[in-house]
């Protein structure tokens, strides 16, 4: 991670914390049990704070002695590898990238695809998420994630929304649902789905308080901070959808019903909703930001889909070792690495500086800089 200025408070312990946040969640497969992250910072932090300089954290993986002459760097003869991790991948998992991974690349099998298609990678992305999340957290913008709905199981419209003091009881949830009511009905559809051999998607909420107002931009389409989010969250494996507060349901809505009218008690204002969840115009707008990310089912479905095995141009079932059936909820703690990511890059943007006291430096004196007649009453009432 390059960028971050000196003085954030890393450990070890608060990049574990979160790498184990990711393996949570009822659903997950065998692997999540048996394999151990094994984490090393190589770069960039020393004594427990960052320097400035590129920040480089090493992920180890403990099962990987078992994998080494199967995944060997060296030529070996693939006649000596194990019979089943070593035997080639010829029927392809329909919504998954093997097909496409082999047509692209030139192979006859898909080792070489699913190896680094596989959602494997995203433990670095929440490695590097929790440091984010650190330097967010110095300058008083916190990040909490939920599970929204797990298949047709969904949390009821306008329920509470957790605040990041709840990150505790959230991750205590074998779903991460914020509704006791409806995680007890989505750990019932999980067990359902695993007993018919199938498995679920879902999806999840980001969201983030104390942003500021005015990170983003309205001059260029890829620095809106909108489009950054739903790149990088639709950039997570399996996500097939992005909403920005209510999305989708805001299109339903006439104009008078849709956006978020102003008023003020002649000192702040305030928003009287926020169904545009806190950007207008590709900006931040100082209010709770909350975007949401549409998981499909997983491809490894075990009743097999049908495919045809490259090998011998005859019709097959898809292979299937194991897999999640349902991988919602630690996708949900992958979406918050993400957004943390984001929203570090745009206060880098706007802000600025070289050590923390620095960016809060400049952080403020922007908000002291708004006139008063601008002020908005979450912004403001809540950094007082
Ligand atoms: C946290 C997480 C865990 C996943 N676990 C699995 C899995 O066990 N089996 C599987 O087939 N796909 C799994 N996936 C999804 C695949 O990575 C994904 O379906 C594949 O990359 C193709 O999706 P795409 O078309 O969106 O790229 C997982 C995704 C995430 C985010
Ligand atoms: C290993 C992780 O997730 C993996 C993501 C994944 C996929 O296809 O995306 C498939 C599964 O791996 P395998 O097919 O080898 O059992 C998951 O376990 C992880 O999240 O650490």
């Amino acid at each position: 991670m390059e960028g971050l200025p000196a003085g954030v408070p890393v450990s070890l312990d608060d990049i574990r914390a979160d790498l184990a946040r990711r393996k949570l969640g009822y659903g997950r497969g065998a692997r999540m049990k048996f394999e151990e992250d094994e984490l090393t910072i190589s770069g960039g932090v020393r004594f427990g704070e960052t320097m400035g300089s590129p920040i480089a954290i090493r992920i180890g993986n403990t099962e990987w002695p078992r994998w080494v002459d199967v995944m060997s760097a060296s030529p070996v003869d693939v006649e000596s590898l194990p019979k089943g991790r070593g035997a080639p991948l010829t029927r392809p998992r329909p919504g998954h990238a093997d097909l496409v991974g082999m047509q692209k690349y030139g192979f006859d099998e898909a080792r070489n695809v699913l190896e680094r298609a596989s959602a494997r990678e995203t433990a670095a992305r929440v490695a590097l998420g929790a440091v984010a999340r650190k330097f967010l957290g110095e300058l008083g913008i916190t990040l909490v994630s939920h599970t929204l709905s797990i298949g047709t199981v969904r949390v009821p419209e306008g329920s509470d929304l957790p605040t990041p003091t709840d990150v505790a009881t959230l991750d205590a949830d074998l779903v991460r649902c914020f509704d006791p009511a409806t995680s007890a009905r989505m750990v019932t559809l999980i067990d359902g789905a695993q007993k018919d051999g199938d498995t679920l998607g879902g999806v999840v909420e980001v969201l983030a308080y104390g942003v500021p107002p005015g990170l983003g931009s309205y001059v260029h389409w890829d620095r809106r901070l909108d489009s950054q989010l739903a790149a990088a969250l639709m950039g997570i494996q399996a996500i097939k959808g992005v909403e920005v507060g209510d999305g989708f349901l805001t299109t339903t809505r006439p104009g008078s019903q849709a956006h978020d009218e102003l008023v003020t008690d002649g000192s702040l204002i305030s928003r009287l909703s926020d169904k545009a969840g806190g950007t207008e115009g590709g900006m931040s707008t100082g209010t709770v930001l909350r975007v949401r990310a549409g998981m499909k089912p997983i491809a490894t479905v075990p009743h097999a889909l049908r495919t045809v095995d490259v090998a011998t141009g005859q019709a097959a079932e898809a292979h299937h070792q194991r897999s999640d059936v349902c991988a919602v909820p630690a996708a949900g703690v992958v979406a918050e690495a993400m957004v943390a990511l984001v929203l570090a890059n745009s206060v880098i943007e706007k802000f600025g500086g070289d050590s923390v006291p620095e960016t809060a430096r400049n952080l403020e004196s922007y908000l002291a800089s708004i006139p008063a007649a601008q002020r908005t009453a979450q912004t403001y009432d809540e950094r007082a």
